[in-house]
This record gives structure tokens, sequence and C-alpha cells, in this order.
């Protein structure tokens, strides 16, 4: 969506020139390294390349492309997991949350532990995340395992768990990587039919990051293509959607 289409509208996300650039260190063999006189050199790569948009207050992004197109990188700088190298990232004082498998659990600490140090990281008060983690634990149905370390946990628990404590604990802005597609067969359709309604709460703005076209056609309201760092198209889903469509094929 353009800016000036939004001018009207109360603005949940604004991202503006964002860059995001991951830097890791080269390593050479000891024998090049010697003659290099250097053992390691910084390398540099731009995942995000100078990206704007803006997502009205209830409105559902979704965002795809092919692989390592830059997508998770980009709901990541939007959950404030990265500092943007370039550009800025204005959330207008919305709270915000991050739905990816892996991020934010501690695998040492037990399922409830986690419940409580994600939720506290979320900025919510340790009152409230005890006044829900009956919910959480009930909606993850991952039983008795709840008190068992995380490490323990089948990739399946790990994510119901993942997907309950976000989804209980509900956010402004929900940012939710990959995880409609996770756990068994019930589990998705519980938590396909959470998300709906979670989103279905016209204060609530969403980013889903997804490969799949029919979730992303049913749910969002607008799409960004990405496309090596940045945006090929954004707009209408049925329009944008077929287009990477005919890319893809
Ligand atoms: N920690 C890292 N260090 C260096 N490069 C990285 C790192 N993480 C990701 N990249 C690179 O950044 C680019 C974008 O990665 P990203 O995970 O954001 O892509 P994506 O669009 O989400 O991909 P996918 O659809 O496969 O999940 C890729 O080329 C990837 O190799």
């Amino acid at each position: 969506m353009n800016m000036e289409e939004n001018e009207n509208q109360e603005i949940a996300i604004t991202v503006k020139d964002l860059k995001i650039v991951y830097r890791s260190l080269k390593t050479y063999s000891l024998k090049k390294s010697l003659l290099r006189l250097k053992k390691v050199e910084k390398q540099t790569f731009e995942a995000v390349k100078g990206v704007s948009f803006e997502v009205p207050k209830g409105q559902i992004l979704g965002i795809t492309g092919k692989n390592g197109s830059g997508k998770s990188t980009m709901l990541r700088a939007l959950a404030g997991v990265f500092a943007p190298d370039a550009g800025y990232i204005d959330l207008h004082g919305n709270s915000v949350s991050l739905l990816a498998i892996g991020v934010g659990f501690n695998k040492a600490l037990t399922g409830r532990e986690n419940i409580m140090l994600s939720g506290m990281l979320l900025g919510f008060t340790e009152e409230f995340v005890r006044s829900k983690i009956d919910e959480i634990i009930e909606f993850s149905g991952v039983g008795k395992f709840i008190d068992m370390p995380v490490s323990t946990y089948s990739s399946g628990m790990f994510s119901k768990l993942a997907f309950s404590i976000t989804a209980i604990l509900e956010t402004d802005i929900m940012l939710i990587d990959e995880v409609l597609s996770v756990g068994d067969v019930k589990f998705k359709k519980k938590s396909y039919q959470k998300m709906k309604s979670l989103i279905s709460n016209k204060d609530r703005t969403v980013v889903i990051v997804s490969h799949s076209l029919s979730t992303l056609s049913e749910l969002c309201d607008t799409i960004l293509w990405m496309h090596e760092g940045e945006i090929k198209e954004i707009g209408e889903p049925k329009v944008v959607l077929e287009h990477y469509k005919e890319f893809m094929k």
C-alpha cells in the first residue's frame, strides 16, 4: 500500500529505508592466513536493502518471497531482535510479540519457567502472566511435560507451547513466522482457528511470513513480496500472489 493511501488511517507500523546487514568473520586455512598475515576478515551481507512500507492499525500484512529473500530478517527487525543498520522502524507505541519457532526459549528451563520468562520479556507483569499460565498450559496441550526442561520437547511440542504463549498473552502487533504449518493436524486446526479469531480483532495488527499462498490469500489484507532483500511488489493479495506464482513457475 502506498503512503498517500494511508493518510487518513492510523498507522501501526512504519518502516523507512530499512537496512539490515549481517556481519560474520571470514575464515581462511592456516596457510592462506599466514600468507595474508591476517587471520580473519570481516564479511558483510545485506539481507534487507532499504525497504519502506506502512501497515495501518488492524490490518494483516502477509510477507512472501523465495528462500533467503530477507523475510525472517525483516520480521525479527520489527520485533526488535536486530537493530537497523540504516533507516528506522516506528511501532507507534504498540506492544509487539514475535511468534517464531526457536526464538526466545531458554532450553535449560522448564515449559512453565519459559512461559514466565517469555511473558515478562514481552513486557507483561509477573502477576498478569501468572493469571494466564493455566490457560496457556491448557491450550498448548503439552500436559505433564510443562514441568520438564524444553530441551526434552519434540519440535511439535515446542511450537505448540510457543504458539500458546503468544496467542494467550495478546499484544497490539503480532508477528508470525511460518508457524501456521506446525504441530499435528489437530493442533494445526486449533491454532489456525485461534489465529483467525485473534486477527479478527480490528485493533490488532498482524504481520505473517509464509510460503503458503492459500493461507496468505485467506488471511491477509495486503501482500508484500520480497526479493533479494527488496520489495518486488506490495498490494492486493490477489494481484501480488498471482504475479508471485507466475514468477516462481
Ligand atoms: N546470521 C546470519 N549471518 C549471515 N547471513 C545470514 C544470517 N541469517 C540469514 N542470513 C542471510 O540473509 C538472507 C536472508 O535470510 P532470511 O532468513 O531473512 O530469508 P527468508 O526470506 O526468511 O528465507 P526462508 O524463506 O528460507 O525462511 C539469506 O541470504 C541468508 O543466507
